[in-house]
């Protein structure tokens, strides 16, 4: 599986355990930055990391900033992006069985190394249930296409 992962400053240090840990689990993974602390815009990183995903580039993508808000904001932007805010394990278990989402979004000044650790084991391991929620995303994707 390839995943491909950014930050901005606030989310560096997250990003770097998280890196990690995919390293150690054997994953692919693609670091498209920052890679130093200087201060940079979070929408320059979820537009790089979503174009990744969207052009199949990679299975998944992984962004981190000091709250993930500002991250799933921009990336949700990019048309074929579902990114899902998570700081609990039942919701990265049920945004992708149920919202079958693409981008993990996380805030490195909300929640602990731990608990972000679990939170990606979860959701990478998680699968899409398909069914009446394929329905729903559709309809997302039909909003999507929408000129408004
Ligand atoms: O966009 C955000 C909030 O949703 C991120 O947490 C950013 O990392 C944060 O805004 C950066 O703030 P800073 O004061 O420039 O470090």
């Amino acid at each position: 599986m390839n995943i491909v992962i950014g930050s901005d400053h606030g989310g560096m240090n997250l990003k770097s355990v998280l890196v990690k840990y995919l390293k150690d689990k054997d994953y692919e993974v693609t670091d498209i930055g920052p890679y130093s602390f200087e201060s940079v815009d979070y929408p320059s990183y979820a537009v790089v990391v979503s174009d990744y995903v969207v052009n199949k580039q990679a299975d998944f993508g992984i962004l981190c900033c000091g709250t993930g808000i500002g991250m799933s904001i921009a990336a949700n932007k990019i048309k074929g992006i579902r990114a899902a805010v998570v700081g609990d394990t039942f919701s990265a278990e049920a945004t992708r069985a149920h919202n079958n989402s693409n981008v993990l979004c996380l805030g490195e000044r909300v929640i602990g190394e731990g608990l972000a650790v679990k939170i990606l084991e979860t959701w990478i391991n998680t699968e899409f249930e398909g069914g009446r929620h394929e329905r729903r995303i559709d309809k997302i994707s039909d909003l999507e296409a929408q000129d408004n």
